[in-house]
């Protein structure tokens, strides 16, 4: 079987990977010559667990092919992925403009017969017009279907959730191409759902949005913890033991990021709207996130009045661990306000820091591990839980900052641990630690000396200027 999968990004690259390594031949196809580049080398561009390995290892075994021309992608293909970005536009709408020409090019380059099958994210009635549109382009003895094919996979656990999926949706007008592409995911042994096509585009808007819904509501009980007193941790914990609600997405925190959830929601909004239907649910987990993204800054300032030339270390700076994706991460937006406020910014990620250097360059201070990040800091946010951070020994807090305060958006550490450690510990949805406590009288004169030292150490990394 021949599949050429269009577009080259976290969904094109983990599908095409995952066919060939269930022994289809695969062509991946990307107008971005240098990606296409090295992906033929085996270098994954991307960071995700697992994928490099299985992307050599079916390159080795001649299963996988990458091409920037896209009449070589065409010409064997008998079925044809699109994975292109369908990113916010800026009212909020999903932006179609990749799809349509990445349409466009395959109908200019299309020789015979073909299924498509669309796994881009796309408002209800896209694939109906994309179907149209190559019927218009394509010369009349030819023959193409269309087919929605929704993905579902989590950056950071890509393969794993492909090969392990709740459920492959697959839908269109067209029983036999649903058959043709049920029959090409046998391999995966997952359950297969077959709707029409409006409904497969609706069942990936209404998943993400209703995830999302799970975890602004989640943020708003972990709010009211914090005027109740109760503890947000056992409240979900209780809350997810009732099968009905479920354990997973209940971790409150400093909102969703990513690709996916804020582009999506506000995409069905956009929809909603086209309809004349208020959808005020939806309207509220936007509104919520948003709100949620900006706690720990306002409970910074709150606390400290002005951050200016505060040192501030931010830790975590992707939108979730296992991964180098920042879009819409957290961070970035915590970053602009801290930069904004002239704090002296430094911050770490094990694999986003890149991604980040690109946007902000000299503005950050780049460090290479938690320990280099947080010395001499006033002030510590955590705002992705990466391995690195959670399982940081919390006892070099207060050895390496000038003083121990940390607000946490992602609830990483226990409260007795963070009270025993002497740390000041701000985080969601539970009680705030050590507060009041007047960290300056506890030092001992060591390590004062050693916090001095720390502190004109970082101020040379940081090039700044002591005051
Ligand atoms: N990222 C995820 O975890 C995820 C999960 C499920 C669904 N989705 C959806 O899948 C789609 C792709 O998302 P992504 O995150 O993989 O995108 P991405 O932005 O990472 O990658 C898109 C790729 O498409 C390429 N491209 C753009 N125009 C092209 C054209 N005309 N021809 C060939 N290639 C072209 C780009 O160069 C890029 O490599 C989106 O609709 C997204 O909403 C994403
Ligand atoms: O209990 C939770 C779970 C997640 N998040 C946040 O939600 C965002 C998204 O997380 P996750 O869903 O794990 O990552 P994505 O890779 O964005 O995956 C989502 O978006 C994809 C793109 O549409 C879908 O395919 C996936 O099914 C869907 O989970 C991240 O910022 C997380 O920190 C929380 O705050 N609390």
């Amino acid at each position: 079987m021949e599949i050429t999968v269009v577009g080259t990004g976290y969904v094109g690259l983990v599908t095409g990977v995952c066919f060939a390594e269930v022994g289809y031949n695969v062509t991946c196809f990307d107008i971005d010559e240098q990606k296409i580049s090295t992906l033929s080398t085996g270098i994954c561009p991307i960071y995700e667990p697992g994928l490099e390995e299985m992307l050599k290892k079916n390159l080795d075994e001649g299963r996988l092919h990458f091409t920037s021309d896209s009449k070589a992608a065409c010409t064997k293909a008998e079925f044809i992925f699109i994975a292109v970005g369908t990113p916010e536009d800026e009212d909020g709408s999903a932006n179609l403009d990749y799809l349509e020409a990445a349409v466009a090019d395959i109908g200019a380059n299309l020789t015979k017969d073909a299924v498509v099958v669309i796994k881009s994210t796309v408002p209800v009635g896209t694939n109906e017009r994309i179907g149209q549109m190559l019927q218009d382009i394509i010369p009349g003895n030819i023959h193409v279907k269309v087919v929605s094919n929704p993905e579902f996979l989590r950056e950071g656990s890509g393969i794993l959730d492909t090969f392990h999926a709740d459920r492959i949706v697959i839908g269109t007008d067209d029983l036999e191409a649903g058959r043709e592409v049920a029959q090409l995911f046998e391999p995966f042994g997952r359950p297969i759902i077959q709707t029409d096509i409006r409904s497969a585009e609706l069942i990936k808007y209404a998943s993400n949005a209703f995830l999302a819904t799970k975890i602004s509501f989640i943020n708003e009980v972990a709010n009211l913890c914090e005027y109740t007193g109760a503890n947000i941790e056992d409240v979900a914990k209780g809350m997810g033991m009732d099968e009905r609600i479920g354990s997973q997405f209940l971790k409150a925190g400093i909102g969703y990021g990513g690709s996916c959830f804020p582009k999506d929601t506000k995409a069905l909004e956009k929809l909603t709207e086209y309809y004349n239907y208020d959808f005020k649910i939806l309207r509220s987990v936007i509104e919520v996130n948003s709100r949620q993204k900006q706690q720990l800054f306002l409970k910074a300032k709150k606390m400290l009045g002005s951050l200016r030339g505060k040192r501030v270390a931010v830790l975590g700076l992707a939108f979730k661990p296992h991964t180098d994706d920042i879009r819409e991460a957290p961070a970035i937006e915590l970053i602009t306000q801290l930069i904004e406020e002239q704090a002296d910014i430094s911050v770490y990620d094990p694999a986003a820091v890149g991604k980040v250097e690109e946007l902000f360059g000299s503005r950050l201070y780049y460090a290479d591990t938690v320990d280099l990040a947080i010395k001499g800091a006033d002030v510590v946010f955590i705002m992705t839980e990466w391995p690195q951070i959670t399982q940081y020994d919390l006892g070099r807090y207060p050895l390496l900052m000038r003083e121990p305060l940390i607000f946490d958006g992602r609830n990483c550490y226990g409260l007795v641990e963070a009270e025993l450690a002497g740390i000041t510990y701000i985080s969601i949805g539970r009680k705030a630690i050590n507060v009041n406590r007047n960290l300056e009288n506890s030092k001992t004169p060591a390590l004062e000396t050693e916090l001095e030292e720390t502190r004109i150490e970082s101020a040379i990394l940081h090039k700044v200027k002591l005051s």
